[in-house]
C-alpha cells in the first residue's frame, strides 16, 4: 500500500516495529540513567556493543542461551563499572563534562568490543538464538533473532516495570533518582541505586544489541554512534527524559516512521524528520519552575590576546611551511581547520556551558557556501564572510529551542542537526551535492595552488579566529556568559539579556565553526560532504577537552593530539584503543586538560629561567617573564592598579563595624554609620545624585496612582502540588512588607512569579499600574523590580568585582562588536562602577576574591551590593538573614530601614525571623499552602489564629522562643 509516495504497508510497518523495539529499549536505558544522574549517557549503545561481543565470543565455547544472560550481566557490569569510576568521580564537576566523558567512553569501548570480537559489528556472522522459530510477514522474513525479541521484549518490560514499581530495590532506584537527598535522608543510598540502575541500563541495551545485530549488515563504529544515539534519544526527549512506557512507546514510532521514510527517502532525510520531531517535542515542553544551578566550574584563567601568545606560535607555524611535505602540510591545514572548530567548542561548552554535538555540521556548512559564493563572485573574501554567516545563521537556529531548557537541550537539538546536515542538507545540489570542485584561494592576484602556500593561509584564519575569541573571552562578553554559565538566574536578576546573549554565543561559535570548515574546505581540490561527518563533531567535542577548555591554544593542541597524531602516524586499532583511553583518562584526571599541564610546566620553566637568569646578570626582569602567555596571556581580571581611581573608600554601611576582612561572616552591625544618602560616592550610595534621580525607576520620578505592586488572583502548580493559590496582595510605594509561613508555603514560588522566572497558571501581577505578567526576568529587573536569591549563590567562579561588573552591564551594557574591535571605555565605565559599589558597602578588600570562597554572609552582602546597584524601585529579599549571626540579623534590620529611608527603595521580604521582621516591617503577609491567610500589622498577624497555627504551631509564646524579643515597630 502507498500513500503519497510512501510504502505503508504491513512489511513496513512490521520491519519499523522491530527496530522500533530496539530503539525503544535503548530510550528505555536512557530515561533510566538520566533519571538517575540527569545527564546522558552517550556510552549507552557502546556499552550494549560490547555485550554483544561478549556474547560472540562465549557462544564459540559455551551454548547461546547461557552465554545469553552471561554477556547481559557483563554488560550491566560495565555500565554499573562506568557509574562508579567514571560518573561519581566526575560527581562535583559540571554534568557537561559527565556528558563528554561517556562520549569518550563510548569509543573506547567501541574500539574494545572490536578487539573482543569482530562479529559484533556484522549480522552475517553473528550468533542467532537457536530453538526459535523463523516465519513471514508478507514477504518479511522474520528470523529468530526477531522472534526472539518478539517474544522476549514484553517479558524484559513487564519485569522492569515490577521491578522498578514493586521492589524494595526498584523503588528505591526511584526516590533516589527523583528526590536523591529525602532519599539519602530515608536511609536509601542514592549513590549505590544510581549504579543499580545503571546496571539495568547496561543489561537492557546488550539485549536490545544481542538480538539486533545478526539482523544488520556489517555495521561501523560510526554507524553505531550518532545515528542510532538519535533514535534512541527522539524517544526519550518526546517522553521527556521521565517516562520509560511513553519513551518504548513513541520509539515504536520512531521505528515505523523511519521504514515508511525509507520507503521514498534516503536515510538523511529520516534524520531531518526526526530532529523536527525532537526539536518539537523540545519546544512543547514547559520550562521548569526554579532551575537546578550547575555546579563545579572553576575558576579559570581567560586568555586576553597578548600578542607574544599569537606571535610566538604563529612564527614556529609559519616556520613550518618552509620545512614540511605537502602531505604534511595538508595535515597541518587540518590540524589549524579543526582547531578553529574546537575553539568554539571551547566557547560554547567551556564559557557558556553548554554541550553542542554540532559544531562540524556548521563548518561544513560554512564550507559549503564560502566555496560557491567564492566560485560565483570570484571573491574569496566574500566567501569566507558568507560562509561565517551561514554558520552564525544556522547556529542560532538550531541554538533557539535550548534557550528555555537547559542542560541536555543543545546537546540533542545540535546532534540531530549534525545527522541531519551530513545526510540531508549538504547532500543538497545547491550546497555540496556530490560534491564540488574548489577554486584556489587568490591573495592579491597570487593562486594559492600549492599545499604549504594553503598552510600559510590556514594560519593566517587561525590566527583570526584565535585573536577574536581571545578577545570576546577576556572582555565583558565572556564575562556574561561565565555568568550565565554558573547561575543564569542570578544574572537574570541583574538585568542580563540571557537569551540575546545566548544566541551571540551561539552565532559566535557558529561563526568561528564555519571559520574552521572553510579552512579545510579550500584546502581540498573536490569539497564532498565525506569532509564533515557527523562524528567529526564529537571529535571537535574531544578536541576541546584533551587540549583543555580554560585556553584557546587548548584547541590548537588537542587537535594536533586527536587530528595531528593519526593522520601523521598510523596507528591500528590497538593504537586508536590507547588514544581514546588517554583523552577519557584526561577528561577524568586533568580538568584543565593537556593545555592546563603545559601551561604549569611553561610558568615552572619561566620561574626556573628567571631565577637563573637574577642570579647570573643580577638584578632586572626578564623577558621571558612572558613566555607563559604562550598559553595563558595575562589574567583577564583587570588589575584595580589600571583603573581610573575609585572614590576613596566611603563611610559606608560596614565602615563602622569589624571589617569583612577581620571576619569571615558579614559584618552589618554599623548603625549608627553615617548616612548611606550623605555618601560622596556617585554610586549606590548616591540616592540623591543626578543619576538616580534621573533615573525612571526613582522614587522621585512621577507615580502613578494606586499601589506600587498589585498581586491579583495568582495560581501556579507543579503537577499536584498547588505551590501559589489564589494569592492576591498588594505593596504601597515605600512600605516594608514582610512575608512570612511555614516550609513550603509558596513564598519563595510567589518571588519567582514576581520577578518573572516562573509563570503563572492565572492571575496578574501589575507593577507601577502597569501589567508585567509576561514580562521577563530581566525587563522587570531593569524596570526597578529586583530580587535577591535565598543561597545568594551568585557567581562561584566570578571575583567580587567580576559579579558586580555584571551588575554595571545596566548602565554600560557590553556591545559584541565593540568587545573585539571596539575601545575599552565602556569596560572601564563598568569597571569603575563596579568599584564604586564595592567600595560603598566596604567590600572593596574582597574585589579579587572568588565569590565560591566567601562565606554565606559575606555573599549575602554582595548580592545586596550588585542589587543595589540597579538602583531598584522595589526590592525582593528572600531571607535575607538565613546564615547570618544573631548580631548581623539584627545590623541587616537597621539596613533595611535605610535602604528605605536613604534610598527611598521599597522592600518585600521573606523571612522566618519573626522579631527582625516585627521590628522593620510595616505590615506582615502570612502564607500557608500556597494561599494568603493574614494581612496586616505585624502583631495583628502575629496573633493571627490561622497564623499561630499553621506557621508556629503552637501559639503566640513561640514568637518569642524563635528568636530575640520583639522590638518595636518603627
Ligand atoms: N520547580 C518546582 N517543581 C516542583 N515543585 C516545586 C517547584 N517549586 C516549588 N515547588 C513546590 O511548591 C511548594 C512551595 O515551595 P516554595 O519553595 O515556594 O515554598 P517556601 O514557602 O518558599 O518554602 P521555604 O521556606 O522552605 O523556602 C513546595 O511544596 C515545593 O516543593
Amino acid at each position: 500500500m502507498s500513500l503519497a509516495g510512501f510504502d505503508v504497508g504491513l512489511d513496513r510497518i512490521a520491519v519499523g516495529l522491530f527496530t522500533g523495539m530496539a530503539y525503544g529499549l535503548l530510550a528505555v536505558g536512557l530515561v533510566l540513567v538520566y533519571r538517575s544522574s540527569r545527564f546522558i549517557n552517550f556510552a549507552h549503545g557502546a556499552i550494549g556493543v560490547f555485550g554483544a561481543a561478549v556474547l560472540a565470543r562465549l557462544a564459540t565455547g559455551v551454548p547461546y542461551w547461557l552465554a545469553f544472560p552471561l554477556a547481559i550481566a557483563v554488560a550491566g557490569l560495565l555500565a554499573a563499572g562506568t557509574e562508579a569510576v567514571v560518573v561519581r568521580r566526575l560527581a562535583g564537576r559540571p554534568r557537561v563534562i559527565g556528558m563528554i566523558a561517556t562520549l569518550g567512553l563510548a569509543q573506547f569501548i567501541l574500539v574494545m568490543a572490536l578487539l573482543v570480537s569482530r562479529d559484533s559489528f556484522s549480522g552475517a556472522t553473528y550468533p542467532k538464538p537457536p530453538g526459535l522459530p523463523s516465519f513471514h510477514i508478507g514477504t518479511t522474513a522474520v528470523g529468530s533473532s526477531l522472534t526472539a525479541m518478539l517474544l522476549l521484549t514484553p517479558v524484559l518490560l513487564g519485569s522492569l516495570g515490577l521491578f522498578l514499581n514493586r521492589t524494595r530495590f526498584g523503588i528505591a532506584i526511584r526516590a533516589a533518582a527523583d528526590h536523591p537527598d529525602a532519599a539519602t535522608i530515608n536511609g536509601v543510598a542514592a549513590p549505590r541505586m544510581a549504579g543499580l540502575a545503571w546496571a539495568v541500563a547496561g543489561g537492557v541495551a546488550a539485549f536490545s544489541a544481542i538480538l539486533l545485530t545478526p539482523t544488520q549488515g556489517v555495521q561501523s563504529i560510526d554507524s553505531l554512534g550518532p545515528e542510532l544515539l538519535l533514535r534512541g534519544l527522539a524517544g526519550a526527549v518526546i517522553a521527556r527524559m521521565a517516562s520509560l512506557p511513553i519513551a518504548f512507546v513513541a520509539s515504536l514510532g520512531v521505528g515505523v516512521l523511519e521504514q515508511i521514510l525509507l520507503s521514498g527517502q534516503t536515510r538523511g532525510f529520516v534524520d531531518v524528520v526526526l530532529g523536527v520531531a525532537i526539536l518539537i517535542a523540545l519546544l512543547r515542553q514547559r520550562s521548569p519552575g526554579r532551575r537546578a544551578v550547575e555546579v563545579g566550574w572553576t575558576r579559570s584563567p581567560a586568555s586576553a590576546p597578548s600578542r607574544l601568545g599569537l606571535v610566538a606560535p604563529a612564527l614556529g607555524g609559519v616556520g613550518l611551511a618552509y620545512v614540511v611535505s605537502n602531505a604534511t602540510a595538508s595535515v597541518l591545514t587540518e590540524i589549524c581547520g579543526y582547531a578553529l572548530v574546537g575553539m568554539s567548542v571551547i566557547l560554547v561548552t567551556g564559557v557558556a556551558g553548554e554541550l553542542s554535538l554540532g559544531q562540524f555540521a556548521f563548518a561544513g556548512i560554512g564550507a559549503a557556501v564560502s566555496v560557491r559564493v567564492a566560485a560565483a563572485s570570484g571573491n574569496l573574501f566574500l566567501g569566507i564572510l558568507a560562509g561565517c554567516a551561514a554558520g552564525a545563521l544556522a547556529a542560532v537556529l538550531v541554538g533557539i529551542p535550548a534557550l528555555r531548557l537547559r542542560g541536555v537541550a543543545l546537546g540533542v537539538t545540535t546532534l540531530a542537526f549534525a545527522l541531519a546536515t551530513s545526510g540531508w542538507l549538504l547532500r543538497q545540489p545547491w550546497l555540496l551535492g556530490d560534491g564540488v570542485t574548489t577554486p584556489y584561494p587568490v591573495w592579491r592576484g597570487y593562486i594559492v595552488s600549492v599545499a604549504t602556500d594553503y598552510y600559510l593561509f590556514a594560519l593566517l584564519l587561525l590566527g583570526v579566529g584565535w585573536w577574536v575569541t581571545a578577545r570576546l573571552r577576556a572582555g565583558g562578553f565572556g564575562r556574561l556568559l561565565l555568568a550565565l554559565r554558573d547561575n543564569e538566574e542570578a544574572a537574570r536578576a541583574l538585568t542580563v539579556a540571557a537569551p540575546l546573549r545566548k544566541l551571540q554565543a551561539y552565532a559566535v561559535c557558529g561563526a568561528l565553526a564555519a571559520l574552521g570548515g572553510v579552512v579545510i574546505g579550500f584546502g581540498q581540490p573536490q569539497l564532498s560532504v565525506n569532509s564533515f561527518p557527523a562524528s567529526a563533531s564529537i571529535d571537535a567535542v574531544a578536541i576541546a577537552v584533551v587540549g583543555g577548555m580554560a585556553r584557546n591554544g587548548g584547541a590548537l593542541l588537542g587537535s594536533i593530539v586527536i587530528v595531528g597524531i593519526p593522520a601523521l602516524v598510523p596507528l591500528g586499532i590497538p593504537g586508536q584503543a590507547l588514544l581514546t583511553l588517554g583523552w577519557l583518562l584526561v577528561v577524568l584526571l586533568l580538568p584543565d586538560g593537556l593545555g592546563g599541564v603545559l601551561s604549569g610546566a611553561l610558568h615552572r620553566f619561566t620561574g626556573w629561567l628567571r631565577r637563573v637568569v637574577a642570579t647570573t646578570a643580577g638584578a632586572g626582569r626578564p623577558r621571558i617573564a612572558r613566555l607563559t602567555d604562550l598559553m595563558d596571556g595575562p589574567d583577564a581580571s583587570p588589575a584595580p592598579t589600571s583603573l581610573p581611581a575609585s572614590p576613596p573608600a566611603l563611610p559606608s554601611v560596614a565602615a563602622a563595624s569589624p571589617s569583612l576582612a577581620a571576619s569571615p561572616s558579614l559584618s552589618l552591625a554599623a548603625s549608627p554609620s553615617p548616612s548611606l544618602a550623605a555618601s560622596p560616592s556617585p554610586s549606590l550610595a548616591a540616592s540623591p545624585s543626578p543619576s538616580l534621580a534621573a533615573s525612571p525607576s526613582s522614587p522621585a520620578a512621577a507615580l502613578p496612582a494606586g499601589p506600587l505592586l498589585r498581586v491579583a488572583g495568582v495560581r501556579r502548580s507543579f503537577g499536584g502540588v498547588r505551590a501559589v493559590d489564589q494569592a492576591t496582595l498588594e505593596v504601597a510605594e515605600g512600605e516594608i512588607v514582610g512575608i512570612i509561613g511555614p516550609n513550603g508555603a509558596g513564598k519563595t514560588t510567589l518571588f519567582e512569579i514576581l520577578a518573572g522566572f516562573t509563570a503563572v497558571d492565572a492571575g496578574t501581577v501589575h507593577y507601577r499600574g502597569r501589567a508585567i505578567t509576561g514580562w521577563t526576568p530581566e525587563r522587570r529587573a531593569r524596570a526597578g523590580l529586583v530580587r535577591s536569591f535565598q543561597d545568594a549563590r551568585l557567581f562561584p567562579a566570578m571575583t567580587v568585582r567580576e559579579t558586580a561588573m555584571v551588575a554595571a552591564e545596566r548602565e554600560f551594557p557590553t556591545r559584541l562588536a565593540a568587545d573585539v574591535l571596539g575601545p575599552p571605555e565602556a569596560a572601564h565605565a563598568r569597571l569603575a562602577s563596579a568599584d564604586r559599589a564595592l567600595a560603598a558597602m566596604d567590600l572593596a578588600h574582597l574585589a579579587d576574591r572568588p565569590v565560591g570562597e566567601l562565606s554565606t554572609g559575606t555573599r549575602r552582602l554582595a548580592e545586596i551590593c550588585c542589587l543595589l546597584a540597579l538602583e531598584p524601585r522595589l526590592l525582593l529579599l528572600d531571607e535575607p538573614s538565613s546564615g547570618l549571626t544573631q548580631a548581623d540579623g539584627a545590623a541587616l534590620g537597621d539596613l533595611l530601614l535605610r535602604i528605605r529611608s536613604e534610598l527611598g527603595i521599597t522592600v518585600l521580604v521573606i523571612e522566618h525571623d519573626l522579631p527582625l521582621l516585627s521590628r522593620v516591617a510595616d505590615r506582615l503577609i502570612a502564607m500557608d499552602a500556597g494561599r494568603v491567610i493574614a494581612d496586616g500589622r505585624p502583631d495583628e498577624v502575629r496573633a493571627h489564629p490561622d497564623v499561630v497555627l499553621s506557621y508556629l504551631g503552637t501559639d503566640e509564646a513561640a514568637v518569642a522562643r524563635s528568636g530575640a524579643p520583639p522590638l518595636e515597630v518603627p
